[in-house]
């Protein structure tokens, strides 16, 4: 399956367009807010990166008022359903999450696309973003993203393990948990938090950020601790929690897609290997590819497309970081995963 060459409009009734409910979603988040106003007076604050302060929930640090946001996990864990066909897509912000998506949703999906060869199909036109959506999103919809009969559910998200709502902890659905290296992570996280700032706050520093990174103040972090129990959860529960690093897919993308497909139920048959389908799906999946699309207009009001690609590289932390910062993060990450297996194929590293 060759990658064609233009694209075309399409629909999918059952997917999301973030602005679909446009009016809804924002009197939803309103409440929402509003719902949790005094709890949020409550927790310890520190410095944001993009928003003006994080709020330490559960252990991790959290935004307020935005779509991923720390009231978005509160009511959340009191509201979310799980279904046990359900797939689940874990990550740090910055680690991937965009990649994955477009890889699972391209995977799950294709053979709604393979009799045209993929000419018609959504990643050539929309953001992966639009395509699998978080659960963060998904409580301020009227309509839900999937209709009852759609199975399986794709969807992402940033919220730590120990935070999951207890339904998808106990529906026994499947979870993949994509993990890169935290120098990457922090390096792109300087970079996308920068984009998105209230340009009246000024740019970050990364001395800054790196201060921040290291004492595990970042969305979602403490970094460590979000690998963390992912880890655990998927030696506890191998069949259930898949942990990959980005650093593999990149090394040996189709193997480790091929490996994904697997684990997700969708094997690679032995007549799509000879037609080259993983392939397919790994160029149109490509960051050559995704970021082309999406070189233009926005997610969302505020988050242009293009906000999501910027190197797709490992390693770009050794233009960032001086040595002395790299022994640092080392030391953290080797005091954190002492005893764990966590390791990063990277050379550079
Ligand atoms: N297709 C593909 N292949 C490889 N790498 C890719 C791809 N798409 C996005 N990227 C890179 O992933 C980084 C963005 O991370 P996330 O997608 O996790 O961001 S987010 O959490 O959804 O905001 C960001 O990394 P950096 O380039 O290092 O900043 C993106 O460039």
């Amino acid at each position: 399956m060759s990658m064609p060459i233009a694209s075309h409009a399409f629909s999918l009734p059952s997917l999301p367009k973030y602005s679909n409910e446009g009016n809804h979603e924002t009197a939803n988040m309103a409440l929402i807010f509003d719902r949790y106003k005094d709890r949020l007076a409550t927790l310890p604050k520190e410095k944001g990166w993009i928003t003006e302060n994080l709020y330490m929930y559960q252990g991790f640090w959290h935004q307020s008022s935005r779509r991923i946001s720390v009231e978005t996990v509160m009511a959340l864990q009191s509201t979310f359903k799980a279904h046990p066909t359900d797939i689940y897509l874990a990550t740090l912000p910055k680690s991937g999450t965009t990649w994955l998506k477009a890889l699972v949703f391209a995977l799950v999906n294709r053979n709604r696309y393979k009799d045209d060869r993929f000419s018609t199909h959504p990643l050539l036109v929309s953001s992966p973003h639009n395509c699998l959506p978080f659960i963060e999103t998904e409580i301020f919809r009227n309509t839900p993203t999937y209709v009852d009969s759609h199975s399986p559910r794709l969807f992402a998200t940033h919220i730590p393990y120990t935070s999951l709502p207890q339904s998808i902890l106990e529906s026994g659905c499947r979870l993949v948990y994509l993990c890169r290296n935290p120098k990457d992570v922090l390096v792109s996280m300087f970079h996308f938090a920068n984009k998105l700032r209230d340009k009246s706050r000024g740019l970050l520093t990364f001395e800054e950020t790196f201060e921040l990174f290291s004492k595990g103040i970042m969305p979602t972090g403490p970094y460590w601790d979000h690998v963390k129990g992912y880890h655990k959860a998927s030696l506890e529960h191998p069949g259930k929690v898949l942990f990959l690093t980005y650093e593999d897919m990149k090394i040996d993308t189709v193997n480790n897609v091929k490996r994904l497909a697997r684990y997700l139920g969708y094997p690679i048959t032995e007549e799509e290997e000879a037609e080259g389908a993983v392939e397919g799906i790994v160029k149109l999946c490509s960051f050559e590819n995704l970021s082309e699309v999406n070189k233009h207009g926005n997610l969302r009001e505020d988050i242009p497309n293009d906000a999501f690609f910027r190197e797709g590289k490992v390693g770009d932390w050794t233009n960032h970081l001086t040595d002395e910062m790299s022994s640092i993060l080392d030391e953290i990450t080797k005091e954190k995963f002492y005893g764990l297996d966590i390791t990063w194929n990277n050379p550079i590293c």
